[in-house]
């Protein structure tokens, strides 16, 4: 087997390289930015990964708060690199024990994340973690779930955003991005 190579951390290096853009999917008209290439790329994911960490870590987090299901793919592994705990934002009806849920509106319809009761110690410092923001109806709801089970929420971080749906103006917040798109 070759040797592992260590990824280099390039400035050059574009991301933008390691996503799909299917078009009308799920549905017509939606063009989807698919993360795959990016996490089956050891380097891209590697370069990722350390490009959210040095956002993240002087926000001096004591939590990363991932919202299911591909906020998980980025907030675990690099709670375990800054040496935070890690907590989920769930779909209902997923997560045991009491929970506080929050319902929220999304472009069409609405949608709900859960979170158990005591995941959170007054004061926490917690930042967000998601793959991508579009309309911000989801991080936004996620910032008021973690309030209101008493977090400090101190920053969010996607890889995408798509700048055209004005998300960030959602959130009160620092929001960081990876890689923009308009749409
Ligand atoms: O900014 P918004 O308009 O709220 O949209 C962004 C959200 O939509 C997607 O989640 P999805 O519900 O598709 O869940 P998944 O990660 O389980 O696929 C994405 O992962 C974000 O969580
Ligand atoms: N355009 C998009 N691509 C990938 N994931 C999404 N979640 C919401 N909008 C999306």
């Amino acid at each position: 087997m070759a040797p592992q190579t260590q990824p280099v951390e390039q400035p050059e290096f574009d991301l933008r390289n390691y996503i799909r853009n299917i078009p009308d999917f799920p549905k017509p008209g939606i063009l989807f930015h698919d993360i795959s290439p990016l996490l089956r790329n050891a380097d891209a994911w590697q370069v990722a990964t350390g490009r959210l960490a040095r956002v993240i870590a002087p926000w001096q987090p004591d939590i990363l708060a991932g919202i299911e299901s591909r906020g998980f793919l980025t907030a675990a592994p690099l709670a375990q690199r800054l040496g935070c705990g890690f907590v989920m934002l769930r779909k209902p009806g997923k997560l045991p024990g009491e929970t506080v849920s929050l319902d929220y509106g999304l472009e069409y319809g609405h949608d709900t994340l859960q979170i158990q009761v005591d995941a959170i110690k007054p004061g926490q410092r917690v930042v967000i973690l998601d793959d991508l923001l579009a309309t911000g109806g989801t991080l936004a709801a996620s910032v008021q779930l973690l309030r209101n089970v008493g977090a400090e929420v101190v920053g969010c971080s996607v890889m995408i955003e798509l700048t055209g749906l004005h998300g960030r103006d959602k959130l009160d917040i620092p929001l960081h991005s990876l890689i923009h798109y308009e749409f």
